[in-house]
């Protein structure tokens, strides 16, 4: 049915098609756009003087590495404008900005994931709020299921490369006009996650099986699924033909936009759980077990990301005379 709209005045004509217009642009950019991400950036710079180089971003039950902090400023995500909350257990919904060692960083308790509602620009909008607020490196933590047999629950899985199954059904991060201040339209992820951070952090997890810890250290391939089920059967028998090394639902989208914006990246997953790819097995995966798995690695994914930053901190010291102490 058509429908005319008079108007009564030329003024009551041009309001109206600037509403039209700004509705048509919000339909692309709400909760995305560079200006908004900058008028968050710029809140929580005037609320504190240390300007962090590298962020982290805390995976479910994996909140403890933020104790490793010298915090020097917390906000809950609540108090934050436009900043999405955290609904899942396990996720403290906290932003912090400290201190490990001299190494200036900003860590998120917690994340967002699509299937509590969030767009995946809404999801990836954190990682763009770091960039802004000067972070270069970001490390990203995540718990998964380990799809290939030779992991257990427990081992940590280096991530070299990632399969987003998201994104190869067209939801991605990236999708719709591109705005060239964050990256280019077209973005290659072959080098996705940098290999010298990789390779530092083998180096400096071979530490831990000299002095005989029982934690295996693996390089793999991640995918990201939609979730919040957990996999059937079949799914997960296909996800294992495909090469796929653990299986969860964020950190590759995250990943994309941090890469996307020029950002040096590091993920990793602690397996919380051995996915079960036989039909006669009782044991069920459930977000409880997840989250116990994360407490008890605490310690060493503590010290370890904690080695980790110092490392690129140490990095930053041998290229440039200022360090990463915030300050400079
Ligand atoms: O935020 P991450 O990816 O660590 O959370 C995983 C995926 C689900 O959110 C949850 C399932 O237990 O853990
Ligand atoms: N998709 C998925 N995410 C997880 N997060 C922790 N364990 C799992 C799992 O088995 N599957």
């Amino acid at each position: 049915m058509d429908c005319v709209i008079t108007f009564r005045t030329r003024r009551d004509y041009r309001l109206y098609r600037s509403f039209i217009r700004s509705a048509s642009k919000n339909l692309f950019v709400s909760g995305s756009s560079y200006e908004l991400i900058k008028g968050i950036a710029d809140f929580l710079l005037s609320r504190t003087d240390l300007r962090p180089k590298i962020g982290i971003i805390c995976g479910s039950g994996l909140g403890s590495v933020a104790t490793i902090l010298d915090v020097k400023k917390e906000f809950s995500y609540s108090e934050i404008p436009h900043f999405p909350r955290s609904t899942v257990p396990g996720h403290a919904g906290k932003l912090l900005f400290g201190y490990m060692g001299n190494v200036a960083v900003m860590c998120m308790q917690g994340r967002v994931h699509f299937y509590e509602g969030y767009d995946l620009v809404k999801c990836v909008m954190p990682v763009r709020v770091m960039k802004l607020c000067g972070v270069t490196h970001i490390i990203m933590s995540n718990a998964a299921g380990g799809v290939n047999e030779k992991y257990n629950v427990g081992d940590i899985m280096i991530v070299k490369d990632h399969v987003n199954f998201l994104g190869l059904g067209g939801l991605n991060p990236l999708r719709g006009p591109n705005d060239d201040r964050w990256g280019p339209r077209f973005v290659a992820l072959n080098k996705a996650y940098d290999q010298w951070m990789r390779k530092k952090a083998k180096e400096l997890a071979s530490q831990y099986q000299q002095q005989g810890s029982r934690t295996t250290f693996h390089e793999g391939v991640y995918a990201v699924v939609g979730g919040p089920n957990f996999e059937t059967v079949a799914e997960l028998r296909m996800l294992r033909k495909m090469g796929i090394d653990a299986v969860g639902m964020s950190t590759a989208t995250e990943a994309i936009a941090a890469h996307h914006c020029g950002m040096t990246v590091f993920a990793f997953s602690l397996i919380t759980n051995k996915c079960v790819l036989e039909y006669d097995v009782e044991e069920m995966p459930n977000h409880e077990e997840v989250i116990e798995s994360g407490l008890k690695q605490e310690s060493l994914v503590k010290d370890w990301v904690s080695s980790l930053v110092q490392a690129v901190g140490n990095q930053w010291l041998m290229h440039t005379e200022k360090g990463c102490n915030g300050l400079d």
